[in-house]
């Protein structure tokens, strides 16, 4: 599969991991846009939000779970923004689906 993150899980490419278990694998953002910034992926490939079908809403709804979970041990008590972008309108240049974690400064609204 020639897909970045798909690598990453299989440590073809480096990563600055967090958090791994059956279902997810969570690592550091290369180009942060907040003092805190990860992604939690699904080890399964789903390209995009528009591509998860019945079957997957377990691993997504388990994405969001351990995406607080890992905000609130990386310090964003206090508030965090979760992100997922879909598609070319959504600002998605990934086509693996991955959860934003942005924490630790003010983010305001709306999102550019
Ligand atoms: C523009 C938003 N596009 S996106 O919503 O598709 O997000 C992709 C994210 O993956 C990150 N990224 C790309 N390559 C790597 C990598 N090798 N390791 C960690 N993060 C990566 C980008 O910085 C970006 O925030």
């Amino acid at each position: 599969m020639d897909c970045l993150f798909c690598k990453i899980i299989d440590g073809k490419i480096p990563s600055k991991k967090i958090y791994e278990d059956d279902q997810v694998f969570a690592f550091h953002d290369i180009n942060p846009q907040a003092p805190v910034h990860f992604l939690v992926i699904p080890k399964k490939h789903i390209a995009t939000l528009n591509d998860v079908t019945e079957d997957d809403r377990a691993v997504v709804g388990h994405m969001v779970y351990v995406a607080q979970k890992l905000a609130n041990e990386l310090g964003c008590e206090t508030g965090f923004r979760t992100v997922f972008n879909c598609n070319e309108m959504g600002g998605q240049t990934v086509y693996h689906i991955h959860l934003h974690v942005l924490g630790q400064r003010q983010l305001t609204w709306p999102p550019g």
